[in-house]
């Protein structure tokens, strides 16, 4: 169920304040919003940061920064935990005996399980729980972006409450369960971002900058560039979190791996039939059996406008295996990736619009799976590719938090010296699509 919402809930809450606990990207962002919007706010990150952080806000009557979650807890009615995902037991474990009689707890972390029995386990009986999750970046503007509320033990008053103090971010209220929210971003996020970590992570093995090749500059490569580049230049641990931790996580990136390796190995061996057979079963099953008439999610002259190098006269093809394989995974898992819309981010709606490109497009993907059979150009960056989504699949079904950063940093350490432009011709194209998609 998923609504936009200005609430006019309870009028009790004049003396009501919110606690932030943790004052990272995301954490400022709620602060700095819902004090914009009137509401007391309690905050603290790691006590070392204390009179850092009481200079930096030193100028917000609003925000009132503490030394520790104790404290936050303490004094506060509806507690927002925005740590690390992998944080999160150790923390409430510390502050969540504090919290004040009758409040209400909430967690903003990626992945809810571990976060909902950390909350079960450390937090009194007392106390309400209600987690959120804000399914975009802390640079979003989050105006319109789904917001995930999840009523998990609470009284419907508590509720209303929590809803009138998120509402003034201006996103779309969607009401899930816990569950339901870690299915679904298991297939909207963790399974898209496998794909983006292993284009870079295969460009970095060939020493590539992609945008400098002929082969990869313009149409769908800008986006696949100006993505792989922006997840790379943020912090490791919200996608190694949201990816380990999701008991769902772990199935749709074995499978989006296992797709890859299995069309690579029908291009090698040239079996033009099966793969042509597999690549457009799977874009039936996913897109439809129909011819399509209606209108794309991206367009080619936006499409073509965000380029970090120079578009070439004649483009070399591409045969496109990490979008065909995005299809394969979801067509073998039966997912429906439209039926996520009310819980997308802007980078999986991205994704889908590219990938819809390329699968409604009949001769443009005719074109890919001829080249994907003919051309064998690309044989060593597709097996960098292949090798990569197996290992990012590895690390997630080992668990294996410090292998995964040791992934994430050496690719990221790679590409850093160009995130500053990246970073800049990737906000603009966001933008851009994202505005268009709307229309
Ligand atoms: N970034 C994003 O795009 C989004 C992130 N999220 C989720 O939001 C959460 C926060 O992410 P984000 O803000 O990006 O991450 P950050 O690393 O920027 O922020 C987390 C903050 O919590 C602090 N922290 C850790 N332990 C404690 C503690 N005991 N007491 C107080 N503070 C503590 C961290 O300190 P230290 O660094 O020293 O550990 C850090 O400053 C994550 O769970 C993430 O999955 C959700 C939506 C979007
Ligand atoms: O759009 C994406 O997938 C992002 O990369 C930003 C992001 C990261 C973590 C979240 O929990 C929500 C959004």
């Amino acid at each position: 169920m998923a609504s936009t919402q200005v609430i006019t809930g309870p009028d009790d809450m004049s003396n009501f304040s919110i606690g932030i606990i943790g004052l990272g990207d995301m954490g400022k962002m709620y602060a700095r919003r819902l004090s914009d919007n009137g509401w007391r706010v309690n905050a603290c990150d790691r006590e070392e940061r204390y009179n850092g952080l009481k200079e930096d806000f030193a100028h917000n009557k609003q925000i009132n920064i503490l030394p520790n979650g104790h404290l936050v807890s303490r004094m506060s009615d509806y507690i927002i935990y925005n740590v690390e995902a992998a944080s999160i037991d150790k923390v409430v474990a510390t502050y969540g005996p504090s919290t004040k009689q009758n409040a209400i707890v909430g967690g903003q972390t990626s992945c809810k399980a571990p976060e909902i029995a950390a909350f079960e386990k450390y937090l009194p009986a007392d106390v309400d729980i209600i987690s959120c999750h804000s399914l975009h970046g802390p640079a979003v503007d989050p105006h319109n972006q789904p917001l995930v509320i999840i009523k998990h033990r609470a009284s419907d008053s508590s509720f209303e409450k929590v809803k009138k103090v998120l509402s003034c971010l201006g996103s779309t209220h969607v009401y899930l369960s816990a569950a339901q929210h870690d299915r679904i971003t298991a297939d909207t996020q963790a399974v898209t971002h496998a794909a983006f970590l292993s284009m870079g992570k295969a460009w970095h093995a060939n020493a590539q900058f992609p945008w400098e090749l002929a082969r990869y500059v313009g149409g769908i490569e800008n986006v696949k560039i100006n993505l792989t580049l922006r997840i790379y230049s943020q912090k490791w641990h919200v996608y190694a979190g949201l990816a380990i931790l999701n008991p769902y996580a772990k199935e749709q990136i074995r499978q989006y791996a296992q797709s890859v390796t299995d069309l690579y190995k029908l291009m090698l061996g040239g079996h033009e039939k099966e793969f042509r057979e597999r690549v457009i079963g799977a874009g039936k099953k996913v897109f439809g059996n129909q011819p399509f008439d209606g209108e794309l999610l991206l367009k080619d002259e936006i499409l073509d406008r965000f380029s970090l190098g120079k578009k070439p006269e004649t483009p070399m093809p591409n045969n496109h295996l990490s979008l065909l394989a995005m299809v394969d995974c979801w067509s073998c898992l039966n997912i429906v990736p439209y039926d996520h819309m009310i819980c997308s981010t802007p980078l999986f709606r991205l994704w889908l619009g590219v990938t819809e490109y390329l699968f409604r497009k009949p001769a443009l993907l005719d074109d890919v799976c001829r080249i994907a059979i003919e051309d064998n150009t690309f044989r060593s960056d597709d097996l960098e590719f292949t090798f990569a989504a197996r290992g990012w699949s590895d690390a997630v079904s080992f668990g294996d938090f410090e292998g995964w950063k040791d992934r994430f940093v050496s690719t990221q350490k790679f590409f850093e010296p160009r995130f500053p432009d990246a970073t800049k011709v990737g906000n603009e194209m966001m933008k851009t699509i994202l505005e268009n998609m709307k229309k």
